[in-house]
């Protein structure tokens, strides 16, 4: 493996310095350093990143690899900075046995490009009704210790409280995709003014907001530890709040379509547009972005989740929801927050790799820590092409846009993955 010598680059915003990469570690940092036959990367004036950690990523293998595949899907988080991400559930087969789990992990270590952690189905299926093998999926070489059955929430109470104390033996987490059923049938958009005027079913904020406050109260009465996926609500920041300064166990995401977008795209009917939980309203989106910057919300995470054309480009009712969020996810937070470069290493990497006890990641690059690191040009402003984006679908929200920051390269244990902006393999 070749030895690095970065060259000036500004770690999570402080003053320019080199850092030489070797054996796969951060080995020195200093200005001015000189190391013979290392590989120089020039970085003036770029910004260096812990590598970003995604909590919430879809990479749809096995089952429907025409939309991602785990080596398509770590292509583009790697060019999104990512070095690690948590790969949901939701395949077909369900990842709910330590045999898929261990099929996603080993594809994720052939592809190489980040470090795939496999989230495990809280109930066989995501069917809601009998609890997965989780000790077997926790025990197996993919180490599993957060369990979702995201894309569907965990409804049944009992199923619920079951399953936050089984997790308790391995210190696993619950992630909930917070939605209460009987709310949200047949919903196609957030319930609100425009959905009234659109004469699409609404998905009330209530269904996101009941459910958390079930959660945590259940948490804290099990005590145990619970994550909430992508909150979209005002309200769910207040319960949140409160269930923090309680004490309760919680942390929870907010995505960055979430934290940029309204219910006002979907008067365009364009299914791009269609997510779950659905884009809401500019309220939201202040509450969600003060959340974010105070900690009541931990982690920026992606919910990456390409669909083919079939899936997307027809009638919105018909459409399935979700959106890509990988390669765009840094600049838009980028966007949101402006280069406030601590917060945003907090909020896309020390945290997540924290709350999921992700050794040798969200750690900022410093002599002796594994070189799992990104490099941002952050006045580089790039317009959104989706035919240039590496995953295998096309759902991209943010097409035609030009945003800000544009990540150059990126390292996993100091070999790189992306290096002048291109993915290496
Ligand atoms: N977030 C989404 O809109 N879609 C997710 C699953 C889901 O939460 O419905 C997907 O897997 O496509």
């Amino acid at each position: 493996m070749p030895t690095y010598l970065i060259k000036g680059a500004s770690v999570v915003g402080a003053a320019p310095t080199d850092l030489l990469v070797r054996d796969g570690v951060v080995v020195e940092t200093g200005r001015g350093l000189d190391a013979a036959g290392a590989v120089t990367v020039d970085a003036d004036g770029l910004v260096a990143l812990p590598g970003l950690v995604d909590l919430h990523t879809h990479l749809r293998e096995p089952g429907r690899e025409d939309a991602e595949t785990v080596e398509s899907g770590s292509r583009a988080a790697a060019l999104g900075g990512y070095t690690a991400v948590f790969a949901m559930a939701n395949t077909s087969p369900v990842a709910d046995t330590a045999g898929v789990v261990e099929q996603v992990w080993r594809l994720g270590r052939e592809a190489g490009l980040v470090d795939v952690q496999p989230i495990g189905a809280v109930t066989v299926g995501l069917a809601g009704e009998h609890l997965a093998e989780l000790g077997a999926m926790a025990s197996s070489a993919a180490g599993v210790r957060i369990f979702s059955d995201d894309g569907f929430c965990v409804a049944d109470p009992r199923l619920m409280r079951r399953a936050l104390e089984y997790v308790k033996a391995f210190d696993g987490i619950i992630a909930q995709h917070a939605e209460e059923p009987r709310l949200t049938e047949g919903a196609q958009m957030h319930e609100g003014e425009i959905s009234t005027r659109l004469g699409l079913t609404g998905w009330p904020a209530v269904a996101e907001e009941a459910i958390i406050a079930r959660d945590v109260l259940l948490t804290e009465h099990v005590g145990s530890r619970l994550h909430v996926c992508h909150v979209s609500t005002a309200g769910s920041v207040e319960v949140l709040r409160q269930a923090k300064a309680r004490g309760i166990r919680v942390t929870a995401e907010v995505t960055p379509h979430h934290l940029l977008l309204t219910d006002e795209r979907a008067v365009s009917y364009d299914p791009v547009f269609k997510v779950n939980p659905p884009l809401r309203t500019a309220a939201d989106v202040t509450a969600l972005r003060a959340a974010l910057v105070e900690g009541v919300i931990d982690v920026v995470a992606t919910d990456h989740a390409p669909h083919g054309v079939e899936d997307k480009e027809c009638e919105w009712a018909y459409a399935r929801p979700g959106m890509l969020g990988l390669e765009t996810a840094l600049s838009i937070v980028l966007d949101v927050l402006g280069p406030q470069w601590d917060l945003i290493a907090e909020r896309m990497s020390r945290s997540p790799a924290r709350i999921a006890g992700l050794a040798g990641h969200g750690v900022d690059p410093a002599p002796g820590v594994p070189a799992n690191l990104t490099l941002v040009d952050p006045t580089a402003r790039r317009t959104v092409e989706p035919a240039e984006l590496a995953s295998r679908s096309r759902n991209t929200p943010y097409a035609g846009m030009t945003l800000p920051g544009r990540v150059v390269a990126t390292f996993l244990r100091g070999e790189p993955t992306v290096l002048d902006g291109k993915a290496v393999r």
